[in-house]
């Protein structure tokens, strides 16, 4: 049976035939009702025959249990269920699973990335993938593990944290199915993977549903005995009511998910998440076993046994777990760690811990990671392994071509200078880089030495700060200038009239009377060419802008004020009075204060010339002293004396400039930031 129809009718859906559009109509509720056409049936009876193909292979020992797998790359430290029914659940049924992730921080790190890898593998082998951010959750903060109680987020951060971890999961996601293609996994019509936010339920969710439907089920005793509470209430501080029933909100996520079409039956989280999944399996089950709607009733059969496993800990060197309630996180975000310093970072890791990161990280099968730890052994100062680790992180988190270029850079920055120009390792690289730039022999100390670049969260809250006089003096289109999404004003002027922008704030209502961003939720408006009074309505909190070009380019932007801004010393794209043309002009007076406006005027134009010819282009003839190529005269001119002194003399400034201009290139594109 296809996976939709096979849900509904496990929803104790009904299904009948719509006189009107010979379509399908299957109701899943009393209010739910979707059309479905022949052609999805048809296309959901071919999946369901393939996927019962493959079970019937599975034991016939034809093809792995993806479970079989996960267990052979270390995926697997507890799991809720029994082994047994988890294997024959994956084997049989095109399972829903999910990883919750509490946006407490500006950015993902690198230790979600595990239970995501878990779910990442399913969504690769057909099974629904969904990465649920915790917005509502977050608010609460999960306990597990705490000594204290949570500081509550301020409105801003909640806003800001969900923003950025939606597109972060985004862009992985994204990158997800790059790297399903490049390992050979064939896109599938029945593959489904999504992002949801709890805030999309909790929102709307009146307080005496789960009042009346879990609350009244669970004994206080039962949470009481949880190893958190004992310890808070043992310490005499006790512990708050919200934190007390995070479990609970975490639970009801998971009953919410389960009882949707989507039917998510598994949850993935680290090994601290498993008492909530435990708890999480008794909520959805007595929920289930509970439901008093005829047609919402799911049988309790081991196909509908909600499931769940945990994955291990990433630690640090002294065996700490990598979070953010640690301090220890290293950031997935490029604005907080670089993709060079990512790199770095898997560079570092030591040969002993190498190859179960490569299991867990990496894409890799794994007769291809012996091979590579094969390679390794024969010489591990070429940190073979490590490279390769490196790269498909970054090729994961950010793209496959910023995992080259940096891999590059790494290679360039770490070569020697005398001979070596191949040290073996290329034919192992994920890309086989062939820069010409010899790999260093040994690794040098230092590299073992480098602190990694292990930001506070506080730091990076914002990706970019602005002036106030620019967000409510000037026009929208000149705000996205000035961040960094669109390359002048009216690069912006012509994305907003293709409703190419977007704003954070309540979509369908006009600007003049926007009422923002709803709290917890991430809801954009088109940018349209309205009055600069009107910027202030899409304020967060008084302070913060989310801005978007088209799909994934988003800016976070924090107002300050014009003093701040004139003390941070920074220029911003568009900024009156610090054009280029203005810039050079003074770069020019510095370098010699007795030019006059038409030296000047000339040297710009050559400036233009150097820029536009990337600086390479020789400007001079060999032979024709300071003349410029377009000067195409007879080999017999000479040049007079006064001519030749002030060639000279631009000679000599041109140089300097040269320098200049690259200064200034360089200091914009640090302004710029970048979507890398
Ligand atoms: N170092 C880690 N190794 C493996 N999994 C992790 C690690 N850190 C977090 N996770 C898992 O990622 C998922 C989301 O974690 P979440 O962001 O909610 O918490 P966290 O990073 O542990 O933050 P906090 O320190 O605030 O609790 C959970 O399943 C969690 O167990
Ligand atoms: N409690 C999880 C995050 C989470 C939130 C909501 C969920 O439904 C699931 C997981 C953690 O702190 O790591």
């Amino acid at each position: 049976m296809a996976p939709r129809t096979m849900q509904a009718s496990s929803l104790g859906a009904q299904s009948t035939l719509c006189r009107r559009c010979l379509k399908l109509k299957i109701t899943t509720s009393s209010q739910q009702k979707r059309h479905i056409g022949l052609k999805v049936l048809q296309k959901e009876k071919l999946a369901a025959e393939a996927w019962e193909v493959r079970a019937n292979r599975i034991t016939e020992g034809l093809e792995k249990n993806l479970w079989d797998v996960f267990k052979e790359r270390g995926f697997v430290k507890d799991i809720a269920g029994t082994e047994t029914q988890v294997w024959e659940i994956m084997r049989k049924k095109r399972i829903g699973a999910y990883v919750g992730v509490d946006p407490t921080a500006p950015s993902l790190h690198v230790g979600h990335l595990v239970p995501l890898m878990a779910l990442f593998w399913m969504y690769l082998h057909g099974y629904r993938a969904m990465s649920v951010i915790g917005g509502a959750t977050a608010r609460v903060g999960d306990p597990e593990g705490r000594m204290k109680d949570r500081e509550r987020i301020a409105n801003s951060d909640a806003v800001l944290n969900i923003t950025k971890t939606h597109y972060q999961l985004k862009r992985i996601w994204m990158n997800v199915e790059v790297q399903g293609r490049r390992f050979g996994y064939e896109k599938n019509w029945a593959w489904r993977r999504g992002i949801m936010n709890n805030t999309q339920w909790y929102n709307s969710l009146s307080f005496t549903v789960p009042v009346h439907r879990l609350f009244s089920s669970v004994r206080v005793s039962t949470l009481l005995s949880r190893d958190t509470a004992k310890t808070r209430m043992a310490s005499g501080a006790g512990m708050p009511l919200d934190e007390f029933i995070y479990p609970l909100m975490q639970a009801w996520d998971w009953w919410h998910l389960y009882s949707s079409p989507l039917g998510i039956q598994m949850q993935i989280g680290g090994s601290d998440q498993f008492g909530n999944i435990v708890s999480g399996v008794d909520a959805v089950k007595h929920l289930r076993d509970t439901e008093l709607h005829p047609s919402k009733r799911i049988p309790d059969t081991l196909l509908n046994t909600p499931i769940g496993f945990t994955t291990p800990l990433l630690t640090d060197s002294s065996g700490a777990k990598f979070g953010k309630s640690a301090g220890n996180a290293v950031w997935l975000d490029p604005f907080m760690t670089s993709s060079f310093d990512l790199y770095k970072y898997f560079m570092r890791r030591p040969d002993t811990d190498v190859e179960n990161l490569l299991r867990l990280l990496t894409f890799h099968p794994m007769e291809k990671i012996s091979e590579i730890m094969a390679e390794h052994s024969r010489d591990p100062s070429k940190r073979v392994a490590q490279h390769i680790l490196a790269y498909e992180v970054v090729a994961l988190v950010h793209s496959d071509q910023l995992a080259k270029d940096t891999q590059m850079q790494h290679r360039t920055l770490y070569a020697t200078k005398t001979g070596n120009t191949n040290n073996g390792t290329d034919e192992l690289y994920a890309v086989a880089p062939s820069s010409g730039q010899p790999e260093r022999a040994s690794w040098p100390d230092d590299i073992h030495k480098v602190t990694p670049t292990v930001q506070k969260a506080a730091e990076f809250k914002v990706d970019i700060e602005l002036p106030e006089s620019l967000i409510l003096g000037k026009s929208i289109q000149r705000i996205l200038h000035a961040s960094g999404l669109a390359s002048s004003a009216s690069d912006a002027h012509r994305l907003t009239l293709a409703q190419g922008a977007y704003i954070g704030g309540s979509p369908g209502q006009p600007s003049q009377t926007n009422k923002g961003m709803p709290l917890g939720e991430l809801t954009f408006t088109p940018v349209k060419a309205w009055f600069p009074s009107d910027t202030k309505n899409f304020l967060i909190a008084g302070k913060l802008l989310i801005l978007r070009r088209g799909k994934h380019f988003i800016r976070v932007v924090k107002m300050i004020s014009d003093e701040e801004w004139k003390a941070s010393g920074k220029i911003y794209p568009g900024e009156p009075g610090t054009g280029k043309v203005r810039r050079l002009k003074a770069a020019l007076q510095a370098i010699d204060p007795t030019l006059n406006e038409k030296d000047m005027r000339n040297l710009r134009t050559d400036v233009a010339k150097l820029e536009e010819s990337a600086l390479e282009t020789p400007l001079l003839n060999k032979d024709e002293g300071v003349r410029p190529v377009s000067w195409k005269r007879r080999g017999d001119y000479v040049r007079p004396e006064p001519l030749k002194r002030r060639d000279a003399r631009i000679v000599a400034l041109r140089e300097q400039l040269k320098q200049k201009v690259e200064a200034i290139k360089k200091m914009e594109q640090s302004e710029e930031g970048g979507d890398s």
